[in-house]
């Protein structure tokens, strides 16, 4: 007999087949985000600086970049939770970032979201079954009819129907995601915004909490805004890849393209960092990545001295 390995391997396997081709389902453009700062009314942060991307239906779009480059808050910003200060979020042709509170809802419920914290993301005093139920009966669901979508939710990932009478504490990590995915599936959306929900997972399960996210995405039709900082994650889910870079999105194209022949200096940096199996090409990586930051420093310097 043979162990399934994880197709979740460094530069290895392919993501889920190519790009469909398709209207965008979320289309934003030139959006800018800005936090007001205490005492600087007039000089707020500038947090997004005019991003645009768009998500096709049933594409996983990568969204990846270093910690405070902006992702969070562009996956924000499409859930009407961050501050956008001009520009356009086109979901489904409405713009919901200037969308009323009811066009908002309605669309809201097709938008759902997976954080990356399954030990703070479920409410500890809910059973499962319950976590599960609540969105479905919130939404006109019967009782009766939410108890069976329940059971077919914890099936589609793969948790058995005596989770259902269970607490979150209950369960580990990798079980928990599972139903933080479930609950994100149970109005059935369009589009998820999975924010790095794996980087709170050890290594191999991660590998088969990704592989589920693309057996869903196979299965269902439904598209991922998926926000990491790991390259290797994005390559073996999205078809398309932006790395973002202080706010902006500096590369943006096919997964491929982007992480075997990165243009951006960043994203070349990111790249080398990315761990791989084999030592020597680790080593090599390493040796490029101090020579792209010497470089970088060199230039630095440079313009310091221009200022
Ligand atoms: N509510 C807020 N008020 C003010 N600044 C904020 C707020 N939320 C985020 N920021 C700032 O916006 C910048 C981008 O944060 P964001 O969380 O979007 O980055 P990120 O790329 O998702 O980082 P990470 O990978 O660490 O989560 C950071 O400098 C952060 O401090």
């Amino acid at each position: 007999m043979t162990t399934p390995q994880p197709t979740y391997l460094p530069g290895g396997g392919s993501p889920v087949g190519g790009a469909p081709a398709a209207a965008p389902l979320l289309d934003v453009r030139d959006l800018v985000v800005e936090y007001p700062r205490p005492g600087h009314r007039k000089d707020p942060f500038r947090v997004l600086k005019s991003v645009s991307l768009d998500v096709r239906p049933g594409e996983c779009v990568g969204l990846v970049g270093e910690s405070g480059s902006g992702k969070t808050t562009l996956g924000r910003a499409v859930l009407g939770l961050a501050p956008v200060a001009s520009g356009t979020i086109d979901y489904r042709g409405t713009d919901i970032a200037h969308a009323d509170r009811h066009t908002r809802r309605k669309m809201g419920s097709e938008i759902q979201v997976v954080f990356q914290d399954p030990y703070t993301s479920l409410n500890p005093s809910m059973t499962v079954g319950d976590i599960l139920a609540e969105p479905l009966t919130a939404n006109g669901v019967s009782r009766s009819e939410a108890r069976s979508r329940v059971r077919d939710l914890l099936d589609q990932v793969r948790l058995p129907s005596d989770a259902l009478g269970r607490l979150p504490r209950e369960f580990s990590g990798g079980q928990r995601q599972r139903v933080a995915i479930a609950r994100a599936l149970a109005l059935e959306p369009r589009l998820i915004i999975c924010d790095e929900p794996v980087s709170a997972l050890d290594l191999s399960t991660q590998a088969r909490v990704l592989d589920l996210f693309v057996e869903i995405q196979e299965r269902t039709g439904v598209a991922y805004l998926f926000i990491t900082h790991d390259l290797t994650v994005v390559r073996h889910v999205s078809h398309r890849v932006a790395v973002m870079y202080h706010g902006e999105i500096v590369e943006w194209g096919e997964t491929d393209a982007v992480t075997r022949t990165p243009e951006h200096p960043y994203t070349q940096r990111l790249w080398m960092a990315a761990p791989v199996p084999d030592p020597d090409e680790q080593m090599r990586r390493r040796a490029e990545r101090q020579r792209l930051l010497a470089i970088q420093a060199e230039q630095d310097e440079q313009a310091g001295a221009v200022a």
